[in-house]
């Protein structure tokens, strides 16, 4: 059995994909959410500061507009995510409210963050809402995000997304919750004999083909785009933990340095 982690994280990131939010049907996963909006305001009344980047807004859309397949059409999948974006904050804001938690939305495009004064903007907004208590709910704006050739707003996904979240907030910890119990040698939803790392310490081409491709329908970026984002918080000397998303109570047994998941850090903890 793996030793306990030593983490020590006050200003943490959660990120949540599409395959945690809502059902292979397609329906929203109201367990998982309550679970979490429960266990993420348990951290607050800790003492420590929480910011939630989200998907989940074309996967609620499609629910709503009743699509079982991702349109190609990019204005359609913007369309959808105006649909769901509200849908998604209406099921948070309903559900950390039976917790007593305040939250707040932020929406971001890549140029946002480009231009110093903008980012600054953002950072501002998030530490007055984390000294607050108050929990930011981060997506992409995806209805306005495009990605053209002298024109780049997106993040490409949110995975990216966090880890930059992560890196203008000083975040010491990112919590990534997927569909997985963590990163393994293959992907083990086509290999039975996958095995999880429990640590990470760099991230090479060796370890970038291991990662396949995405596991549902609604899932955007498989495990390359995780790896990315890990590499990112090595980059900064920050940690980020990738963990099975199922039930998000795992996140009370993470933050207590349970070796659950994958641990990416770049020395011994
Ligand atoms: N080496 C690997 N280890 C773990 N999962 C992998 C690996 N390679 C590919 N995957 C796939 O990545 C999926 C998670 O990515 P994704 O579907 O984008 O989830 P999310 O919606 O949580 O972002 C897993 O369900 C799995 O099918
Ligand atoms: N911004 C999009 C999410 C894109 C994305 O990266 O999704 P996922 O792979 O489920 O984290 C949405 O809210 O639907």
């Amino acid at each position: 059995m793996a030793k306990k982690r030593q983490l020590d994280a006050k200003r943490i990131v959660v990120k949540v994909g599409t395959s945690t939010l809502i059902h292979p049907n397609g329906k929203v996963n109201f367990h998982a959410i309550d679970q979490l909006c429960y266990v993420l305001t348990g951290l607050v009344n800790d003492g420590k500061q929480v910011v939630l980047v989200s998907s989940g807004a074309i996967g609620v859309g499609m629910g709503q507009v009743g699509l079982h397949e991702r349109p190609e059409s990019i204005p359609a999948q913007q369309a959808l995510a105006a649909i769901g974006q509200s849908g998604l904050m209406s099921v948070y804001q309903q559900r950390f409210s039976l917790y007593g938690q305040r939250i707040g939305q932020i929406l971001l495009t890549h140029d946002v963050l480009e231009y110093p004064l903008s980012r600054q903007n953002a950072l501002n907004t998030f530490n007055s809402l984390l000294e607050w208590g108050v929990i930011p709910i981060v997506n992409e704006n995806d209805t306005v995000a495009v990605d053209e050739m002298d024109h780049h707003t997106k993040f490409g996904d949110n995975d990216q997304l966090s880890a930059i979240v992560s890196s203008i907030v000083d975040a010491d910890l990112l919590v990534m919750l997927s569909d997985i119990d963590g990163f393994f040698d293959k992907n083990p939803h086509k290999y039975a004999d996958a095995k999880l790392f429990e640590r990470i310490t760099k991230i090479d081409e060796t370890t970038l083909e291991a990662a396949g491709g995405k596991g549902s329908k609604f899932g955007t970026g498989g495990m390359m785009t995780k790896l990315k984002a890990a590499k990112r918080m090595l980059e900064n000397d920050k940690m980020m933990i990738l963990a099975n998303g199922q039930d998000p109570a795992i996140i009370f047994e993470l933050i207590k340095g349970e070796p659950l998941g994958t641990l990416f850090v770049k020395e011994e903890k």
